[in-house]
């Protein structure tokens, strides 16, 4: 099955989350790709979407929001996931911190399949006044590995499912079961 991981990224972290989850997917044994949101006229050749937002201020980045916005009919008819990346410190490793308010409602908009919150990255000579400020006490590199390969796994399980079950019907939502 072929699988699209797009995401929406200020300073790089998030769209590195999407290439190692993206490596993490075809290492499961899944035809994945990354492609910038602005690069992906349609999502009706893959079988499932994954879209990933840097969080500023408990708000996805642009581009994540416009690319939801922008396939919202496609991206209901298909097993969709979301992950946000944002917290500067290991709060996120556990694996349970829920999306934002935001990211929760367009997660309805498309009747997402589900959503994980990796940690983010800081780097300490990032630009941007409130960037550099925050760099001071909370620069580093908090994305998870280990976390990241372990929802992978449980993504390939869910398509496998999903598989399994056959096509949905034409026009119909996606019933991942969970
Ligand atoms: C000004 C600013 C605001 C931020 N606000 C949040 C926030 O509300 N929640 C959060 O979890 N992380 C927040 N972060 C951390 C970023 O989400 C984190 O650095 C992330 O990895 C950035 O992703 P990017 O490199 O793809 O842009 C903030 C960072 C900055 C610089």
């Amino acid at each position: 099955m072929r699988v699209l991981v797009t995401y929406g990224s200020k300073r790089g972290g998030t769209e590195g989350i999407a290439r190692w989850l993206a490596q993490a997917l075809r290492d499961e044994g899944l035809d994945a790709e990354v492609a910038a949101p602005q690069d992906v006229g349609d999502v009706s050749g893959y079988g499932a979407v994954i879209v990933g937002g840097s969080l500023y201020a408990n708000r996805w980045h642009r581009d994540a929001r416009r690319f939801v916005h922008r396939h919202a009919r496609r991206l209901r008819e298909r097993p969709t996931w979301f992950f946000s990346s944002g917290p500067l410190d290991a709060s996120a490793s556990d694996g349970d911190l829920p999306p934002t308010p935001q990211v929760r409602a367009l997660m309805e908009q498309v009747h997402a399949s589900g959503h994980m919150t990796f940690g983010g990255r800081l780097e300490a000579d990032a630009r941007g006044f409130l960037a550099r400020s925050m760099a001071r006490e909370h620069a580093g590199d908090w994305r998870d590995l280990e976390q990241l390969r372990r929802w992978a796994a449980s993504l390939a399980e869910a398509l496998a499912l999903v598989g399994d079950l056959g096509p949905a019907p034409r026009g119909s939502e996606s019933h991942v079961p969970f």
